[in-house]
């Protein structure tokens, strides 16, 4: 940290140097399925290499505004998003985007992990294929680089072609970022990647989250306030589709803004 001095506009200079660039930007996002409106006049700022929680009661549009930065609404008829999410220059919402790219850059993990009916291998061959041309060599190296930085090289390198489902659920997981990250995105976004998984799978998530933000942005929606409290740099507290605030971990925990955080983060309600 930067020492402060009595001069405001060094002051104001230090903490502007203090603060990560951003690599999202979301400007009065609304979002619609159908009729029904899900996500109110969303603006947030996802700092580089940072980890952002989402956290809030069921229903508050968590999971929504994730799938929004990988335009999985796509897929549905009848969602839509309006508003901005600038990334890398570029409004992720505009349509004439390309989704593939879009994917490699900014990749997903879900709640229940989803490895591809495929060997271990393939699950991370399979997206980088999509994307580069390697020679059997290095997509090796890749292979092997990306199961190493999950911490899962050592338990699968001599059944790497063995189907992936036959790993326990948190190698499953692992496997699953290890495959996110092999496309070498800017961003990762985990949708409660831990609440299927037992509490020592759980840690070692965490602290592979920890080590991954020095390469990546990354956004986890979460139920876990301990998690949240554990993991994230800066949290973002929804309620009913709007984000009511949204601030550094360490002051939304002991000095929240809002009566509404205040209440969510002490379990009065939700
Ligand atoms: N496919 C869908 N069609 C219609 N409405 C939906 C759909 N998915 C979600 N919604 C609605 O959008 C709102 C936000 O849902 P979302 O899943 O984003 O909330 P969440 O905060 O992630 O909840 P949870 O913590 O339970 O996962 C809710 O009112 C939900 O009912």
């Amino acid at each position: 940290m930067m020492p402060k001095t009595s001069d405001p506009t060094a002051d104001a200079q230090a903490s502007a140097a203090e603060t990560p660039p951003t690599a999202l930007e979301v400007r009065d996002l609304n979002f619609y399925y159908g009729t029904n409106q899900a996500l109110k006049n969303i603006s947030i700022d996802y700092q580089r290499r940072r980890v952002t929680a989402m956290i809030g009661p069921s229903g508050c549009g968590k999971s929504t505004l994730l799938r929004v930065f990988n335009r999985m609404y796509d897929l549905y008829p009848g969602q839509r998003a309006e508003g901005e999410a600038i990334f890398d220059g570029v409004n992720i919402l505009d349509r004439s985007l390309d989704l593939n790219v879009l994917r490699s850059r900014i990749g997903m993990v879900f709640q229940k992990p989803t490895p591809f009916p495929m060997s271990i291998y393939d699950n991370i061959a399979f997206g980088v294929r999509l994307h580069e041309k390697l020679s059997r060599s290095e997509m090796d190296t890749r292979v092997e680089d990306v199961l190493t930085r999950v911490a899962l090289w050592k338990e699968v390198r001599d059944r790497l072609r063995s189907p992936a489902a036959g790993l326990s659920g948190g190698q499953q997981q692992r496997l699953c970022i290890a495959r996110s990250i092999a496309t070498r995105p800017e961003m990762l976004l985990l949708d409660e990647p831990t609440s299927a998984l037992d509490p020592i799978s759980t840690a070692r998530i965490e602290e592979l989250l920890d080590e991954l933000k020095q390469e990546f942005t990354i956004v986890i929606v979460t139920h876990n306030m301990q998690q949240a409290a554990r993991c994230a740099d800066q949290v973002a507290f929804f309620y009913l589709g709007t984000l009511v605030e949204v601030d550094a971990a360490d002051r939304m925990f002991t000095n929240p803004r809002e009566k509404q955080t205040q209440d969510y983060i002490t379990g009065r309600f939700g």
